[in-house]
């Protein structure tokens, strides 16, 4: 491709993100475009932003409906610190709170935290805060009492502080934002969520604060907002019960020139009226879902015996192709984290050596992290920071990662269990080949679960086949490359048989990593048995045999060995369920799964 073309490649993709315009041109105080560009690096508006903005600026309720990694956090924010620093007698600490950004997990609330504290450097007098399970409570009381201008929270610690913390003032409350809707609904949140707006006042009409408002600094209503990936009946009820008659700002109006965006927004499309004045937003998860166009998306087929030797192979071919990486790997549960991290960080393994003695190189030789909802708080930060930072690293990840987090430059997003439902495979491909950058993205099939493609290109997601062959071939075995024939099953590859044979010898041979080998196939089974819906038919428990997956984690054991052992956790599981009074889903989806 000749340097011409390249840049008018790059200058059309570029056009598909950004808007031609300024932050100023949008009505953002001159002082807050110089903190944008300045501290944030920002030069333009993205398009999203372009439409978001001036809307929340009128003050009117929204619902945004946006693609992965399109800067929606700015889009919120910018406005709601220009309305703060244009009060004509500045606010104060002892005001409490104005806004409040709910959000679904804790890395989420520490990502937003960091984005409000680079915005807000000039303005001192808008004081950032979060608070989010695993902190520290009387910490945060403290930070509380002192005042908390702008509050990130996951929602459980929110209404913990809301009912048990006497000193934290929210008489002044004017914004209250669901970042991730949809995210927070599915983690089993509602309960919490209703709980928060009928103590806040905040149901339906959306008049935020009960009474002793600081009417001298500003006459406006109370505005919320309204971030989602999809509308489903969740999300609907939601907005139902927190949005007043909303603007809805989705993908279609994309082209839209900026300046002329305000009047083009679609509000939102009256199915039928509820009675309440609220239009319910017509559900767009059946629909096509906007993947960036320089994404490339595949998939491979593989036999469940060979997943774990084809995973190691594949990430190894990646590291070695190119040294420097970042790519996240999403697996089902934070059992399989841990065993696969574990794994990734110990086995040595070198292939052209005759003895066993011989193995003392590392098979992957890169860092590893991991990240789930079962690790300590400061490990959870440790590893986000990291992999923040990191130019090159593996991130073994549950879902926690899947939705909102900004990692810079994530090369490649490796699904090694599958999603699930579409709308999750759009948000872990979302984590790569943001803001115009390259990605690549690859998930893992079972030839019984192909159907899944069909399901996935319902919402006009289509994924061309990897080259695996090719890419095992590529592996010298006794120094020599074996070119496998296209009817090569992989099970009966030399390179997979002789790797998964000296995986099996080494979990079997290292007790920790036997156990972990084990306690991950139980959970993983379990998490199988969790599809929903349609799901059920494409990923059958039935179909499987648990023989193979007992391989695909490294295990000689037969599987009714295993099997037993599942049995136990799972009872032991359901004991500990019903000592702490959480739902068995629940406490599926928040503890084992992510
Ligand atoms: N105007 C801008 N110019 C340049 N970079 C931007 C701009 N706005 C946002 N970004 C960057 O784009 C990336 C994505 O932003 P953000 O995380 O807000 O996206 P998002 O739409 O919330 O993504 P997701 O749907 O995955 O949560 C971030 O690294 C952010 O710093």
């Amino acid at each position: 491709m000749d340097s011409k073309k390249k840049k008018e490649d790059k200058d059309n993709q570029k056009s598909e993100i950004f808007a031609s315009c300024s932050f100023s041109a949008l009505g953002l105080h001159p002082s807050l475009c110089n903190q944008l560009q300045e501290r944030l690096g920002f030069e333009g508006p993205t398009l999203v932003q372009a439409q978001a903005i001036p809307v929340i600026l009128s003050g009117r309720h929204v619902l945004v409906n946006a693609a992965t990694g399109t800067g929606k956090t700015v889009a919120y924010l910018a406005p709601i610190i220009h309305h703060l620093h244009s009060y004509p007698s500045r606010i104060d600490r002892e005001n409490g709170t104005f806004a409040l950004v709910l959000v679904p997990t804790r890395e989420l609330c520490l990502q937003v935290y960091e984005i409000l504290q680079k915005l807000l450097h000039r303005f001192h007098w808008i004081v950032p805060g979060y608070v989010m399970g695993g902190e520290n409570r009387s910490k945060e009381k403290a930070r509380l009492r002192k005042g908390i201008s702008i509050l990130v929270a996951t929602p459980g610690r929110l209404l913990d502080h809301l009912k048990n913390t006497a000193s934290f003032v929210h008489t002044n409350l004017r914004w209250i934002i669901f970042d991730e809707a949809d995210r927070i609904l599915e983690l089993g949140f509602g309960k919490e969520i209703e709980e928060i707006l009928d103590l806040l006042g905040s149901r339906q009409i959306g008049s935020v604060g009960n009474g002793n408002q600081v009417s001298s600094l500003s006459n406006f209503q109370g505005q919320n907002l309204l971030l989602s990936a999809t509308l489903n009946e969740k999300v609907n009820h939601l907005a139902k019960i927190s949005l007043e008659n909303p603007v809805m700002i989705g993908l279609d109006d994309k082209k839209i020139q900026p300046d002329q965006s305000v009047d083009h927004i679609e509000t939102a499309e009256s199915d039928e009226d509820d009675g309440l004045g609220y239009s319910k937003v017509k559900n767009s998860s059946t629909g096509d879902y906007k993947l960036p166009a320089q994404l490339v998306q595949r998939y491979v087929k593989v036999p469940c015996g060979s997943r774990l030797a084809v995973l190691l192979s594949i990430l190894k071919n990646l590291f070695e192709r190119e040294a420097s990486h970042k790519i996240v790997v999403f697996f089902s549960t934070c059992d399989a984290v841990d065993f696969h991290y574990s794994l990734l960080s110990e086995f040595c393994w070198s292939p052209n050596s005759q003895s066993e003695a011989e193995h003392t190189e590392r098979f992957l030789r890169c860092n590893t992290l991991r990240l789930h909802g079962n690790m300590k708080q400061e490990d959870r930060r440790n590893t986000f920071q990291a992999f923040k930072t990191e130019k090159s690293a593996l991130l073994l990840s549950t879902d926690i990662a899947a939705r909102g987090l900004d990692f810079p430059k994530v090369r490649c997003i490796v699904q090694y269990d599958s999603p699930g439902e579409a709308t999750e495979y759009v948000h872990r491909v979302g984590r790569t080949a943001r803001l115009g950058e390259k990605g690549d993205s690859l998930l893992f099939l079972q030839p019984v679960e192909v159907d899944y493609l069909h399901d996935l290109e319902k919402h006009g997601v289509s994924l061309t086949e990897y080259p695996i062959l090719k890419v095992l071939g590529s592996f010298p075995l006794y120094g020599q490359v074996y070119r496998a024939r296209k009817f090569v099953s992989l099970d009966l590859h030399p390179w997979v048989l002789y790797l998964q044979r000296a995986l099996e010898s080494f979990i079997l041979s290292e007790p920790r990593m036997n156990k972990l080998a084990q306690t991950a196939f139980c959970s993983w089974v379990r998490a199988y048995t969790a599809h929903r819906g349609d799901l059920k038919r494409i990923f059958m428990v039935k179909k499987l045999h648990l023989g193979h997956v007992s391989r695909s984690f490294g295990l000689k054991q037969q599987p009714s060995l295993v099997g037993q052992s599942f049995q136990n956790q799972s009872k032991k599981r359901k004991r500990e369920g019903k000592q702490k009074g959480l739902s068995k889903q629940r406490k599926f989806t928040r503890k084992t799964r992510t």
